[in-house]
């Protein structure tokens, strides 16, 4: 793990009520899956290529219509208001001011239409994505995706992998499932069906499916973004439907426990979309090296999420800027270490199982 993350996830769980704390941390069940997610990355090696002059290397990436200063994304992740009393607004100025595209949740504790304006008050082609876990009824989700759009967000991130929330023990015996009542997941507030002035749960649901996908397509002009992608069938269906983008993702740990380490499922992904959409990846990137073998392993880029919420609970806005240039910087460094021009520039036989021999193609 980076010194400067590691450093902020220490500050954080210091700061933090253990409750909260907990929430921001834990996984589903035994937290297998989510203590796979980083180990899967200690067991490969980055084998660098020498002497190729490639000079100082190009971090940006493009990413659907937007650009990113570096293959580094803000993760969605619920609630950050209970990290900092900055909350979201703390988050989109620190992504902005890094010049990398922050996908905020639908479950934030402010109004999406904040959030873009917050970003944009500090770069004005901010790039803000909008997550959304499809609800049951239809007008619900269309009424989110609007707001996203009236918001200036430019894409849909899709979370498929919540047919149910996942069991978390850690909240199951803390007792926590629910914001204190001074919060609340905003961008619930006033939709079709619900109480006019108060919030509507996020429903989630077993009986969504491909269809519901299909429609909201057909309903919104944004380009739609699939998170939570493992199985390499999935991510030809989503090219099937349009999608523009697939995250693969178990969640952080956080859903299914018996999932793979996102890292572990991104090659045959990868080999199931051939070129045709980027390929995102999150979970247990913690380091520079950690994102440039997600690249290496043809991840377009990746995300991050608890980095993320320990730099705002343990410094706000700072120390979410903190983590994105650390990562920033630390991926250059590799990538230059590496003997990469740029992030499309690392290939697969660059990897290396740690403990057997170096292949090479
Ligand atoms: C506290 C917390 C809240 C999250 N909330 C959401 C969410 O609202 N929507 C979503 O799609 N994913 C959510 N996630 C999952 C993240 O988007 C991401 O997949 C995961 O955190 C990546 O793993 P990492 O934390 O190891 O970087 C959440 C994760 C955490 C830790
Ligand atoms: O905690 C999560 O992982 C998450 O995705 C979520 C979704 C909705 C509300 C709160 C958290």
């Amino acid at each position: 793990m980076s010194g400067v993350i590691e450093e902020l996830r220490h500050k954080a769980a210091a700061r933090l009520d253990p409750v909260h704390r907990d929430f921001f941390d834990g996984g589903a069940g035994a937290e297998t899956a989510l203590a796979e997610n980083e180990r899967a990355f200690r067991r490969l090696a980055l084998v660098p290529r020498v002497l190729r002059g490639a000079g100082d290397p190009d971090t940006g990436v493009r990413l659907l219509d937007d650009r990113a200063s570096m293959p580094v994304v803000v993760s969605p992740t619920a609630f950050h208001r209970l990290a900092h009393p900055d909350g979201e607004h703390a988050t989109a100025r620190a992504a902005a001011a890094a010049g990398t595209v922050l996908i905020t949740s639908m479950a934030s504790t402010t109004p999406v239409a904040e959030v873009t304006a917050a970003a944009r008050a500090v770069r004005d082609d901010a790039a803000v994505w909008f997550q959304l876990y499809l609800q049951p009824d239809p007008a619900v989700t269309d009424a989110l995706a609007e707001r996203a759009l009236r918001a200036g967000c430019s894409a849909l991130v899709v979370t498929a992998d919540s047919p149910v929330f996942g069991r978390r023990a850690r909240d199951d015996r803390n007792g926590f499932h629910d914001l204190p009542p001074w919060l609340a997941a905003e961008n619930m507030r006033g939709l079709p069906g619900g109480p006019p002035d108060a919030t509507r749960d996020i429903a989630m649901s077993p009986r969504l499916s491909w269809a519901d996908l299909r429609r909201l397509r057909e309903a919104t002009p944004l380009p739609l973004v699939l998170k939570g992608v493992l199985h390499p069938q999935d991510a030809r269906l989503a090219l099937d439907e349009g999608v523009r983008a697939v995250i693969v993702s178990n969640h952080g740990g956080r859903q299914l426990d018996a999932a793979p380490a996102a890292l572990d499922a991104l090659p045959a992904v990868v080999a199931a979309v051939a070129g045709r959409i980027p390929v995102l990846l999150d979970g247990g990137v913690r380091c520079g090296a950690d994102v440039v073998l997600a690249l290496a392993l043809g991840a377009t880029a990746v995300g991050v999420g608890r980095p993320v919420v320990w730099g705002l609970a343990a410094e706000g806005e700072h120390g979410v800027r903190r983590v994105l240039e650390e990562l920033r910087e630390e991926t250059a460094h590799v990538l230059t270490l590496c003997g990469a021009a740029d992030c499309a520039a690392m290939t697969p036989d660059q990897v290396a199982v740690r403990g057997r021999g170096v292949g090479g193609c």
